[in-house]
């Protein structure tokens, strides 16, 4: 597969090159930003998406608009602001600007602080690889210990390999990991409507990597867990607040409510960038409101956001009456009482709390430079 990002000098300029998600599962076509507003466009229409990549992408683009002589304060505002519910993209974003600012105080001129915000934009990307394998080990190690019985059958929601991170990615890590370990005997993979992030990417990668796997619509979920089928459920987090509440792909709380009925194990995989302690609770993390469109017509992204191709309204293939309203948040809140673990490169929290959320995050340097 592709890098899902990377960066690129041609003699033109430099380059923000990302794997474009919206054309997955069908064709691999790179999309290439020589600017910011091309960059929030693809945040914005989810050609790259996931909160860690949000997070390193949101840093390349500053380093974007500093190498290019951009207003960097003005990118920086455009990027954090392209989507709310990931603190990732505003932390990235936050990290290459800061160290761009501290380059400049410093007296390394334009050029040299331009090249202060890329290094920190490379670091992010590294770190992000190097906590997705840490993670992948704590996870698996706690499915042992919470399975003992082992032949672990993983329930999972939208999309969080590769395709999401610097390395392997959060909650699809574990899954690999006890896959490679001989330890994984299905992974169910949600569809997730309405973009299909379970569908079109986790299935995609669950395809490469040859573990067992089977797509479900994300309503067939309650049969499967009333059938004792599934052994815990995995999934990854767009925004953790200071108490623990966890915001994820809509869809993530219906499935911690089952998982809670029917006494399986609910476990987020994020990393500690994921953690937002200036957030008090679930009521104050910001959902995402997405276009009807998303549920009223089948299409893709692009197409929403470039309004039209097809019949309906948003120029899509129409699945409602013309005109039907439709609610489409992008994200739900668990509470941290339906979460049995979080695990993070730092190890895990369980049982869930504000305390231990907050001596994890003590642990952590990266913590104090957001
Ligand atoms: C490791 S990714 C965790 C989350 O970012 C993921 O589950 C998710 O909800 C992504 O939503 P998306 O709207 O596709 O960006």
């Amino acid at each position: 597969m592709l890098p899902s990002l990377r960066w690129e000098e041609p003699p033109e300029g430099p380059v923000v090159v990302l794997l474009d998600q919206t054309r997955l599962p069908v064709e691999e076509v790179e999309l290439v930003c020589t600017d910011v507003p091309a960059l929030v466009r693809a945040i914005q229409t989810l050609a790259v998406r996931g909160a860690p990549l949000l997070g390193i992408a949101g840093a390349y683009g500053v380093a974007l608009a500093a190498v290019r002589g951009y207003d960097v304060d003005e990118a920086a505002e455009l990027l954090a602001g392209a989507r709310p519910t990931a603190v990732n993209l505003a932390y990235g974003v936050r990290r290459a600007a800061g160290a761009y600012r501290v380059a400049l105080e410093k007296g390394a001129g334009r050029e040299g602080a331009a090249r202060a915000a890329l290094a920190e934009a490379r670091d992010l990307h590294r770190e992000d690889a190097e906590a997705s394998a840490l993670m992948a080990g704590h996870g698996l190690a706690l499915l042992d210990e919470l399975l003992p019985g082992g032949g672990h059958r993983i329930l999972t929601h939208c999309n969080t390999g590769a395709l999401v991170s610097g390395g392997e990615g959060t909650a699809f890590a574990v899954a690999l990991e006890a896959h490679r370990a001989g330890r994984l005997r299905r992974l169910w993979v949600d569809e997730t409507r309405p973009l299909l992030q379970g569908a079109r990417l986790t299935a995609y990668e669950a395809a490469r990597s040859g573990m067992a796997y089977t797509l479900l619509t994300d309503n067939a979920a309650g049969s499967l867990f009333a059938a004792g089928e599934v052994d815990a459920v995995l999934i990854g987090a767009d925004r953790i607040a200071a108490d623990g509440s966890v915001a994820n792909k809509v869809g993530s709380y219906p499935l911690a409510v089952l998982a809670r009925y029917h006494h399986v194990p609910f476990v987020v995989v994020a990393p500690i960038t994921t953690i937002d302690l200036r957030t008090p609770d679930g009521a104050s993390i910001e959902v995402e409101q997405r276009a009807g469109q998303e549920v009223t017509e089948l299409t893709a992204p692009p197409q929403v956001a470039a309004g039209g191709v097809g019949p309906g309204a948003g120029g899509g293939l129409p699945v409602a009456p013309l005109g039907t309203q439709a609610y489409n948040p992008a994200f739900d809140i668990t509470p941290p009482e339906l979460v049995t673990a979080i695990v993070t490169e730092q190890g895990a929290v369980s049982p869930v709390t504000g305390a231990g959320i907050a001596e994890l995050c003590a642990r952590s340097r990266q913590v104090t430079i957001s």
